[in-house]
This record gives structure tokens, sequence and C-alpha cells, in this order.
């Protein structure tokens, strides 16, 4: 296990050769877990990197052929894109846009193709990234680190919080280099990283604004229209506004991601290849409306008002018109 100081000085190392934005960064703190501070940021719902949490200890040993060796021979699904970036979309809201072009494909593979492609992957072909719920179809040894995980630590942190139920343990193994773009998720998360670097962009849900997510029936729900490597000025005028946080994590290092934050994920290039676990909970209920509603809230307002006109026009492209006419020279 590497000393926590040499985890630092690869960290600096790391903060020094990642690529520069159009908008400021500042650090997620990164706090032991045992820290007072960490607790109130987690209570908070801020984001912090949690040290010595010993969550995911039992699979700092995973790498490549270790899963290869024994994580059984069920299918996983492997995502496949002409560029290094993933843009998730929902399969599901394909029907309500025809001219939609899905940007990634994905394939049913065992482990061990998964790694035969990854082993005479070359310049020019696709880039591949596993992304799998964890389930019990993963062998004996995959069953005992997994039952190794901190459970008693994470269990704590989703009572003490008053989340709801754990939904899955996502699975993610990326080529160095990859990037999930710009989203947020509806669940609180807890990332944990095992193997290799990934860098996290983090903005609070009040930048809602600056970041432009798909109308709520698209494809992708949730996901950022701006492309940060070539932000368009003019057709998203807020964007200059936009300022956030990184957080790059090494093995061990467990990212407390809340809900609604947006986030886009970079398996740090040419640090290999990325291995890393997440464990998204249900959000507490809100239990007594505080005003002024915190922009969390505002988001999931929004989300249902777009709904709900979807449901009531029907056709879809009749949601914008409706939406101008309420607000265009009345609201503006
Ligand atoms: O844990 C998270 O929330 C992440 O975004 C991690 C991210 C992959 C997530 C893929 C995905 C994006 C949108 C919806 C469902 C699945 C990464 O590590 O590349
Ligand atoms: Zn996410």
């Amino acid at each position: 296990m590497a000393s926590a100081s040499n985890n630092e000085s690869v960290l600096e190392e790391i903060r020094a050769q990642v690529k520069s934005y159009h908008f400021p960064l500042d650090e997620v703190p990164r706090l032991n877990c045992h820290d007072p501070r960490a607790e109130r940021l987690i209570q908070n719902e801020e984001p912090v990197i949690l040290t010595d949490t010993n969550l995911v200890a039992s699979a700092l040993q995973w790498d490549a052929n270790y899963l290869g060796e024994h994580i059984g021979n069920s299918n996983y699904t492997v995502y496949f894109s002409n560029t290094h970036k993933f843009l998730y979309y929902d399969d599901k809201k394909i029907s309500k846009v025809p001219s939609f072009v899905p940007p990634t494909r994905h394939q049913d593979l065992t482990f061990q193709e998964f790694l035969r492609k990854m082993n005479k992957w070359k310049n020019g072909d696709p880039w591949m990234y596993l992304q799998q719920s964890l389930n019990n179809t993963v062998g004996p040894r995959i069953v005992q680190d997994f039952t190794a995980f901190n459970w008693t630590w994470v269990t704590e942190q989703q009572r003490k919080n008053k989340w709801g139920p754990l939904t899955s343990n996502l699975l993610l193994v990326g080529m160095e280099g990859v990037i999930t773009p710009v989203h947020y998720d509806e669940q609180q998360n807890f990332f944990a990283q095992i193997h290799g670097y990934k860098r996290f962009l983090l903005f609070e849900p009040g930048m809602f604004p600056c970041l432009y997510p798909y109308p709520v029936y698209h494809p992708h729900d949730r996901q950022s229209q701006v492309d940060f490597d070539n932000p368009d000025f003019e057709k998203f005028p807020k964007l200059p506004e936009l300022r956030g946080q990184q957080a790059i994590l090494a093995p061990g290092d467990v990212l407390y991601l809340p809900v609604y934050w947006w986030h886009q994920v970079e398996s740090v290039p040419e640090r290999g290849m990325t291995i890393s676990v997440n464990f998204w909970y249900k959000s507490a209920p809100t239990e007594k409306v505080v005003y002024p509603l915190k922009p969390q809230q505002k988001v999931a307002m929004m989300r249902n008002i777009e709904k709900m006109i979807c449901d009531v026009l029907v056709n879809v492209e009749e949601v914008g018109p409706l939406m101008q006419s309420m607000v265009l020279g009345r609201y503006t």
C-alpha cells in the first residue's frame, strides 16, 4: 500500500500534468475520514476526498489480470467510442428523438474477452470502457473481496445521513485517458478508486444555468450540452460564469459525490487503466421544506415541470415553444 506521502507526491505530479479548461478549479478537500471537518462536509452535501476509510482495502490488489482470473465468465457491458469520450445515453428515450445518433456502442463481453481486446488495442481502434453493476455472478474470490469491503463504515454513513438503500455498485474499468463528460446523477455516491488515477471536475448544483443540460425527454438527459474542449460561448452565454473544483483520486481514496452535483470523470492519461467501484444510495427524503429552497430542490422541481409538460403535450416539439411563450417578454 503506497504510503500517504508518496501518494501526495504522485498527486502533485498529476495536478501538474492534467489539462486546464476555461473555468477556474479549486481543490476538493482531502481529509482523513475521522476528521470532523469531513463529517461536516458530508452533512452539508459538499464533496470531500476521504482517506483511510478502508472501504475497498480488500480490493486494492485488483488489477486487470486478477479480475481476469477471478471475476468469472459472465457478461459485462463494454462501451466503445471513436473518441476518448463516453457520453452516456438512455436507450429508453431514443424513440422521443428520431434524429438521435448514439455516440457510443456497447457489447456484452466476458471480462477475458475485454482483456484480450485491451491487450491488442492499437491507435485508431475504438476506445473501451467496461461499466457493469457488480452482481452475484462474480467468482468466489471477488465475492470474498466484496464481502470484505468496509461495510461497517459505509453503512454507518448511510444511517447518519438518513440515506435510502444502496441501489448498486458499478464496476468501472477504463482505458487510460477515457472521459465521462459532465453530468449529474440523482443518487448519493461514495466513489471508491481501486487502481490507477481518476480526476473529477465537480460543479455545485447551483451551476445548472451555466451547464445547459439536455431536455429531460432527451436520451442525454442529465448530461450537459457543453463540450469543455470546444466551449460554444454564443450558444451557452452563461458559460463564462462556470467555476468548479477538482478531485484527483489515488487507489484507496473515496470521493463523496453529493446528489445533483455535476461531475466529469477522467482516467488520467498515461497512468494506466483505472478500476473503480461506486456506491449509489437513494437520497434522504426531504423532511421539512425550508425556504429559500436549495438549488438541488429547484433542479428536482424543474425536472418535474418538464416531465409534466412533456406528458401533457405528448409532442416534445411543442415543449420549447410553450415554455418560451410562458417566459419570454414576461419573466425575462
Ligand atoms: O459514479 C458516477 O456517478 C460516475 O459518473 C462515474 C463515471 C461513469 C458513470 C457512467 C454513467 C454516467 C451516467 C449515468 C450512468 C452511468 C466514471 O467513473 O467514468
Ligand atoms: Zn455520475
